[in-house]
C-alpha cells in the first residue's frame, strides 16, 4: 500500500478552517480531531464543522472521535459525510457492532489505541477494521513528543496484519515529523498524521510532499514492505 499523509487540523487556524483545508490539498486525507472534553482534557468541534469541512473541500476526511459513548455518536460522522471514522476502542462498549455499522453507512472504519492499550486483545477483530490506528502521543493536544516506546506495539501490529493477510492500514498519530515519520514506516506504519509538522510550516504543501518522500525511502529499505 502506498505510504498517506494525513494532516491534522488541530494545528490549523480553526477560524479559517476552509482556507487551511486548501493548503493541504495534495494531501491524501484531511485528519479531523475531534475532541469532547470528556475522554480527552481539550474541545474541538462536532458534526455541524464536520459537515462544513466536507463542503470546503475535495480531500476526504479521517475523522478520528477521541470522545465517550463512541458507539451513539461515531455514525453521525459518516452520515455528516466524513469518509473514515477511527473510534477509540476504550470509548466503544461493541467495537464490532460499531465497525461494523460504520461500514454499513458506506465509510472506512477504523479504530484507535491509547498509548498504554495493548494491540493483543484485539487481534481477533482487525479483519472488521480497515485502519488500526496506534496514538504516539497521549491523545488530547498537538505539539506533543512523539512517543518512541510505541515502536515495538507498530512492529508488533505490523506482524499481526501480515500473519492474517489484511489489507489493513496502520496509522501513527503524534508527533509525527521530519525528525520520526522515517521510524514509524520502517516500524511498520504506511499511514501518518502529521499536525504541527505540516501547519507550522511555511509552506504546508511542501512539508506534505516532503514527509510522503521520507516515508516512502524508509518503507522501501524496510524488512516488512519487502517481505509483503
Ligand atoms: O490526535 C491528535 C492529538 O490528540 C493528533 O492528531 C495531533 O493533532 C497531532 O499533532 P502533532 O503531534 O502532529 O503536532
Amino acid at each position: 500500500m502506498a505510504v498517506q499523509i494525513n494532516p491534522s487540523i488541530l494545528s490549523a487556524d480553526f477560524a479559517r478552517l476552509a482556507e487551511e483545508a486548501k493548503a493541504v490539498e495534495g494531501a491524501d486525507w484531511l485528519h479531523v480531531d475531534v475532541m469532547d472534553n470528556h475522554f480527552v482534557p481539550n474541545l474541538t468541534l462536532g458534526v455541524p464543522v464536520v459537515e462544513s469541512l466536507v463542503r470546503a473541500t475535495d480531500t476526504p476526511l479521517d475523522c478520528h472521535l477521541m470522545i465517550q459513548d463512541a458507539d451513539r455518536w461515531a455514525p453521525q460522522y459518516v452520515e455528516a459525510g466524513a469518509s473514515s471514522v477511527t473510534f477509540h476502542a476504550e470509548a466503544a462498549a461493541a467495537p464490532v457492532r460499531l465497525a461494523r455499522e460504520i461500514r454499513a453507512k458506506g465509510a472506512r472504519a477504523s479504530m484507535a489505541l491509547k498509548p498504554a492499550t495493548p494491540i493483543e486483545p484485539y487481534e481477533d477483530l482487525l479483519p472488521e477494521l480497515d485502519m488500526l490506528l496506534i496514538m504516539t502521543v497521549e491523545p488530547g493536544f498537538g505539539g506533543q513528543a512523539f512517543l518512541d516506546i510505541m515502536l515495538p506495539k507498530i512492529r508488533r501490529t505490523r506482524e499481526l496484519i501480515s500473519k492474517h493477510g489484511l489489507e489493513l492500514w496502520l496509522q501513527v498519530d503524534g508527533g509525527v515529523s521530519a525528525s520520526t515519520i522515517e521510524q514509524c514506516a520502517e516500524a511498520g506504519a504506511d499511514v501518518f498524521v502529521a499536525g504541527s509538522a505540516v501547519y507550522g510550516a511555511a509552506d504546508p504543501s511542501a512539508a506534505v510532499r516532503a514527509l510522503r518522500t521520507q516515508a516512502e525511502r524508509a518503507t522501501a529499505r524496510s524488512s516488512w514492505a519487502c517481505d509483503d
